[in-house]
């Protein structure tokens, strides 16, 4: 069975522990052939290591992969993405699906659009019991802003994508309605800085998280965000 288009989402569900309404295969003749093909697509995993991972980040990699044995924390797999089970969701809330269909098959994750190491190097471990995330992230030369330093921008862009990844997996279809960020300390470009989240509350459709980031000793401060997710309205359309 086809597995390319299923993964991200089904990571999500299998942390979520659960499977909502009918299975968009069954909606979509297209998708359901796909699904059921022999043809096997084996997309990359971005969130593993590769030769522009520093030391620093190869170390923290492997201690939070020692914490995934006992089941407590969960590397998150990530993807560019061609045209995942997460856009087929996504799909429902636009007005011309179709339009979108062939849109989205030649869209990227942001995060994901950098050769190695030139961008956004980065990994997120989920732990279900405390919702929260930490997201070891490794700031390529590719993202400067001040010389010698990150982009504020790619600094945003991480602790949404990181944010949003701890509002989505609790809150499944979630979009950012509000990030409010905090540039404490700059971040030295090709240093690796850790990505803290927390969902504080769920109130209705709304989800509150907040978030940190520190250098790896802990040490230094470099920022601090909340972040307002919202659960998407099935009824209403975003365009
Ligand atoms: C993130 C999941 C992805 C998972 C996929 C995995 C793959 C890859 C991971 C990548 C992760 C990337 C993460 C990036 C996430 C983003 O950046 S999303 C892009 C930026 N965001 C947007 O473009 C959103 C634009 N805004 C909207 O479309 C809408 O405003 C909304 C959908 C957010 C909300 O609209 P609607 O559904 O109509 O809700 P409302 O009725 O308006 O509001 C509901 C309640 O929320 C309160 N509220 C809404 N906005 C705000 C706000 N900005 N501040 C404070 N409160 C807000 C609103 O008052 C309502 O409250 P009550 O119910 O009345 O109490």
């Amino acid at each position: 069975m086809l597995r390319s288009c299923t993964a991200a989402l089904r990571t999500l569900q299998a942390l979520r522990g659960r499977r909502e309404g009918v299975s968009p295969a069954a909606r979509d003749p297209v998708l359901a052939r796909r699904w059921f093909s022999t043809e096997k697509v084996i997309p990359k995993d971005h969130a593993l290591p590769n030769p522009s991972w520093s030391k620093d980040l190869r170390l923290l990699f492997d201690q939070f992969m020692k914490k995934c044995e006992d089941g407590s924390w969960e590397r998150l797999p990530s993807y560019k993405s061609k045209y995942t089970q997460k856009s087929e969701d996504f799909k429902t809330y636009f007005l011309d699906s179709k339009l979108v269909k062939e849109q989205l098959s030649q869209a990227q994750l942001f995060t994901r659009g950098y050769e190695d190491g030139l961008g956004f190097e980065y990994v997120i471990f989920y732990n279900d019991d405390e919702k929260r995330t930490v997201c070891l992230f490794q700031g390529g030369p590719y993202l400067q802003g001040v010389p010698g330093f990150l982009h504020g921008g790619a600094i945003a862009t991480m602790i949404d994508a990181a944010v949003g990844m701890c509002a989505a997996i609790p809150g499944g279809i979630v979009m950012t309605a509000n990030l409010n960020i905090n540039f404490k300390r700059p971040i030295p470009l090709c240093s690796v800085v850790v990505i803290n989240s927390q969902l504080d509350k769920i109130e209705g459709r709304k989800l509150f998280l907040s978030c940190n980031v520190r250098s790896v000793d802990e040490k230094i401060l470099y920022s601090e965000a909340t972040g307002l997710f919202i659960k998407l309205d099935p009824e209403k359309s975003l365009i």
